[in-house]
């Protein structure tokens, strides 16, 4: 008999080797009768590699486990993580159990099993263990390759410019008048660009409106000017780069904006060298239609100087590789991006492990590189036995929101985790005028259909395409699910009703005219792709049409019949709305606690969509509720990046 009683009603025993005691259990659907949450993926996974490894009860369930974790965004499954507890475990309200689970043994049997498996990374097995995680190997070998990219790149010579010759430009770039230091403050965006003009490798991250990408300007004008004046007018190659169309077009028009505003003290020939329109990850790696490489990869490498890429939250680790994979030695790399807001769909969460916060401090040779450049003398140092934090300058102040103002508090207290706090000033804005913050009653009906009008009504009767893509970036509900009443389905069903009824939308499943709808899956012959927005449009012939914004300036039309899986996206889920960000946002939390989805990151990003109106419908319980919980993935990047290669 099985060893564990617990799961001994859901488990048979194999017959494929008559000589083994194995156990496991006879079908996927009497091991998802046990553990829950299982799907159809992790019991084939931990199955087929239990037929090289052995079949033994701890290190199948170690494999449905680890699957899991990869499926929620994990790299790797750390024992500790998992040892001595009960994994699918299920119960309902009543306390009535509907999945029993699995018991692992404690941390040290679980390490014997896996130790004597013989694991280790040169052991070239589909499985790693190492440092007491368990790891797929192509997670194990995505992570050691960039933490070896992003050491070479940080101890690579890019010191190409001398102390004298920076300071004079950063001069130039931030009088001393200017700014939070003429008020006695740290200038943290002379320092972000201080910090970044002699290295291959940095991070310059920040919350919303905190400059991230007027400071980068000024950092790209900065190794301009150095460039320049060393090698007259040498151009510098450089590709601004995000996740998502609606990023990098986001990024276009706040760089072209940026440039704009420095014309009075940055020269023409420094400013026309900026580079204003910034692509995906995908075209600048260049897609090949129905592969799963790229064009660009370590033996056709990008031509580019400098890559910078913005929001790199939602990067994910194999994207994250497979860029640095392309990128020739000598090219230096700058991230951008809000470490608090949610991780990348797929695994992996790099910017959170590139920028630990808070900052660890510099060490004394940067230090002492910082005070010659910049005069500032009171930067943090680094701690005895911390791992310093050279590459990384966090961008404090927000410009968009100034602390007084509702939304940035909320943001503000919901990092911080004070759930109470937060939901007191949500409960308190109407009554304390804020214009910014208010709460939504419980009643959909009672508002949804007054915002439809509002907001959507008129993109019916734009007189055309351009004026209704500006309306419909104007407003967005948000939703934590795609189910239940508070899901991004029904909102849109109730929208479409609403619209109906003044003959601005079919309630049916049928197009019309000034439907918004959102793309669901790539394709890469039409340049469409997962998140981008688009609207159904009459065109002068009176044939309904699909349309795009096309890199921010022109449009993409095409037949709807073309058109990869799409849905109407009045709503949309938070996830899917990181990288943009509307004047107004209607926030949708569920009803219940229990939902797995919600965490404080997930509020924060859908609070700093929010530019200058946030609505917010949620229970108490279920606010302080997501305020507390966190989002954690496990990821082996941060030893990596320590190792000495
Ligand atoms: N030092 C500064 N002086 C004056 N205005 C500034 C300064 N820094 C930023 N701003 C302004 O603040 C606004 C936000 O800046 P920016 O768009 O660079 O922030 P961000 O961190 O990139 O924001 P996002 O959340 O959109 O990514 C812009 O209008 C910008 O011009």
């Amino acid at each position: 008999m099985p060893a564990n009683g617990v799961a001994a009603a859901g488990l048979a025993e194999l017959g494929d080797s008559s000589t083994d005691a194995v156990y496991v259990y006879a079908s996927f659907a009497r091991a998802k009768a046990q553990i829950a949450g299982l799907e159809p993926i992790d019991y084939f996974f931990a199955r087929e590699l239990c037929r090289d490894l052995g079949f033994d009860r701890q290190l199948f369930h170690l494999l449905l486990a680890l699957s899991e974790s990869l499926r929620n965004g994990h790299t790797c499954l750390p024992l500790a993580s998992i040892a001595g507890q009960c994994f699918g475990f299920a119960s309902d309200d009543e306390g009535l159990v509907s999945h029993h689970g699995f018991i692992f043994a404690g941390e040290e049997p679980l390490e014997q099993l896996l130790t004597g498996l013989a694991l280790a990374p040169g052991q070239q097995k589909a499985i790693v263990y190492h440092r007491k995680s368990l790891y797929l190997r192509r997670y194990f070998a995505f992570e050691a390759e960039l933490a070896d990219f992003i050491r070479n790149k940080s101890a690579g010579n890019f010191d190409t410019f001398s102390s004298c010759e920076i300071k004079a430009c950063l001069d130039e770039l931030f009088p001393l008048d200017s700014g939070s230091e003429a008020a006695g403050e740290i200038d943290w965006q002379h320092i972000a660009v201080a910090n970044a003009v002699n290295k291959g490798f940095s991070v310059i991250a920040g919350g919303p409106g905190t400059g991230k990408t007027y400071t980068v300007t000024k950092l790209l004008a900065a190794l301009i000017m150095l460039t320049q004046a060393r090698d007259g007018h040498k151009p510098l190659n450089i590709a601004l780069v995000a996740p998502t169309g609606k990023a990098a077009q986001r990024l276009s028009e706040s760089i072209a904006k940026a440039v704009k505003g420095f014309s009075t003290f940055i020269p023409d020939q420094v400013l026309a060298a900026i580079p204003e329109q910034a692509l995906t990850l995908h075209r600048l790696l260049g897609v090949i239609p129905n592969q799963v490489n790229f064009r660009h990869h370590r033996d056709n490498l990008l031509e580019a100087d400098l890559v910078l890429i913005d929001e790199v939250s939602m990067v994910d680790l194999a994207l994250m590789t497979r860029v640095f994979r392309a990128l020739p030695p000598r090219s230096r790399v700058i991230l951008l991006g809000d470490a608090d807001q949610l991780p990348s769909v797929a695994a992996g969460s790099v910017l959170s492990d590139v920028a630990p916060r808070p900052h660890p401090g510099f060490s004394a040779q940067n230090l002492k590189y910082l005070q010659q450049v910049t005069g500032c003398l009171s930067l943090p140092k680094v701690k005895a036995g911390v791992q310093e934090g050279d590459h990384i300058t966090y961008l404090l102040k927000s410009r968009r929101f100034d602390g007084k103002g509702g939304i940035g508090r909320l943001a503000a207290a919901v990092i911080a985790g004070d759930s109470e706090p937060s939901w007191q000033l949500l409960t308190r804005a109407q009554e304390a005028g804020d214009e910014q913050l208010s709460l939504l009653p419980a009643d959909l009906l009672s508002w949804l259909p007054r915002l439809a009008e509002q907001y959507y009504l008129p993109l019916y009767r734009c007189r055309d395409v351009e004026e209704a893509f500006s309306l419909l970036g104007r407003f967005r509900v948000l939703c934590a699910m795609r189910k239940g009443e508070y899901g991004v389905e029904n909102i849109n069903q109730v929208i479409r009703q609403c619209l109906a009824a003044h003959g601005a939308a079919d309630a049916g499943g049928r197009l019309y005219h000034g439907m918004p709808v959102m793309i669901s899956e790539n394709d890469y012959r039409l340049g469409l792709y997962n998140g981008d927005i688009g609207m159904i449009w009459r065109n002068d012939k009176g044939h309904l049409m699909a349309v795009f914004e096309d890199a921010g300036t022109d449009f993409k039309w095409l037949m709807p019949s073309r058109l990869p899986q799409y849905e109407t996206v009045y709503a949309m889920t938070i996830h899917k709305t990181q990288g943009s960000e509307f004047d107004h946002v209607a926030m949708l939390l569920p009803g219940q606690t229990d939902n797995k989805l919600l965490s404080r990151e997930l509020l924060y990003t859908g609070i700093t969509r929010a530019k200058s109106r946030l609505s917010i419908a949620s229970k108490a319980n279920v606010w302080c509720h997501g305020v507390e919980a966190r989002v954690k993935r496990f990821s082996g990047l941060i030893p990596k990046l320590r190792d000495q290669g």
